[in-house]
């Protein structure tokens, strides 16, 4: 199942630095292992704007859901999702 996922992060601005590095080092780490597994597609910075879209690849709404939980930033991120499926006229092979 496809998922777009829009992730806007609202960092504390008076997190402490260090903090702030190690949540985006794990964010970083957890994200291409996930990207490794095939599981979360596509990762794009939004330009201009401290947020991204994304496009998971996942067996349920509930994986998804745990998954987006488990993000070390998760309790610093509004979160949008949208189901999605393919385009009839996309000429992607792998879009399912
Ligand atoms: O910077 C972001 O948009 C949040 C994020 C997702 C994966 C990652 O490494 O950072």
């Amino acid at each position: 199942m496809l998922f777009h996922v829009k992730m806007i992060v609202r960092l504390p601005p008076d997190m402490d630095p260090a903090r702030a590095d190690k949540l985006k080092a794990d964010e970083k780490a957890l994200a291409q292992r996930l990207m490794e597994e095939g599981k979360w597609r596509h990762l794009w910075r939004i330009a201009g704007e401290y947020a991204n879209f994304s496009v998971f690849d996942v067996g349920s709404v509930q994986e998804l859901h745990d998954t987006l939980t488990q993000l070390p930033l998760f309790p610093y991120m509004d979160i949008e999702v949208k189901a999605i499926c393919r385009h009839p006229s996309s000429i992607r092979q792998d879009d399912r």
